[in-house]
């Protein structure tokens, strides 16, 4: 998997190279690009922003530089395999289906905008050509795309084959398809008794079977509780 990132702030990618990211880097499972789109302008200034057209506060980012950095990374050819995946308020919720759907791209490129957002013409230029997704972390305004493109990154990237020391832990995490769809339920660890907390005894018993049903309905009772919209039987 070939992941870009387009950001007038590159460095924020450099955080990519640790952890288990920076493995699956150094295992060419991923291979990662921050590319600077100042790098795509002519001016003295290196200008990638201007004024909204019809008026209104703050400045929009101009189409020119975001074309050209399309025309050296992908080319004019379209490829739908090609996934341009732009952070944004405005955009669809982000889920795990999304990055586990990402997961299986080859070729993702992020379009991390700031100030007002990027000229639309960009994302209407790069649907007729790859297979755009607008999507939003949650409903809360950033100063830009980079950090929405980090998080989605993890989320997408630890999914890939390989790059999770153990792909087992997978299938109980919240949202995961073995978990229904629910909220994981609460771990626990040694000692068994700690600061007058102990951990429950169903969980210290032994007992697969009743370890597993009490799981379940932890899972059921949180979610319950916390995400009702996520209960498709109630
Ligand atoms: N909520 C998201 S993804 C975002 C991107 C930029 N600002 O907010």
């Amino acid at each position: 998997m070939r992941l870009d990132y387009l950001t007038i702030f590159p460095e924020f990618f450099d955080v990519l190279g640790i952890s288990l990211l920076g493995k699956a880097v150094d295992n060419g499972i991923v291979d990662i690009h921050a590319h600077d789109l100042r790098t795509w302008t002519h001016d003295r200034h290196r200008t990638v922003d201007d004024t909204p057209c019809g008026g209104g506060a703050g400045m929009v980012m101009k189409p020119d530089p975001w074309g050209e950095a399309f025309d050296d990374l992908l080319g004019a050819d379209p490829d739908p395999s090609v996934h341009v995946v732009i952070p944004t308020p405005s955009g669809t919720p982000f889920r795990q289906d999304d990055a586990a759907q990402l997961s299986h791209a080859d070729r993702i490129v992020f379009c991390c905008g700031r100030y007002e957002g990027i000229d639309h013409r960009v994302i209407d230029y790069a649907s007729e050509h790859w297979s755009v997704h607008e999507l939003s972390l949650g409903d809360y305004v950033l100063n830009g795309g980079e950090v929405a493109a980090l998080a989605m990154t993890e989320a997408i990237v630890r999914l890939v084959p390989g790059v999770l020391g153990n792909p087992e832990s997978l299938s109980e995490e919240s949202y995961s398809q073995d978990q229904e769809g629910l909220l994981e339920y609460p771990v626990y660890t040694r000692p068994a008794s700690w600061r007058g907390w102990d951990v429950p005894e169903v969980l210290m018993s032994g007992h697969h079977g009743h370890i597993a049903q009490w799981r379940r309905e932890q899972s059921r009772e949180l979610t319950r509780r916390r995400r009702p919209d996520l209960l498709t039987d109630e």
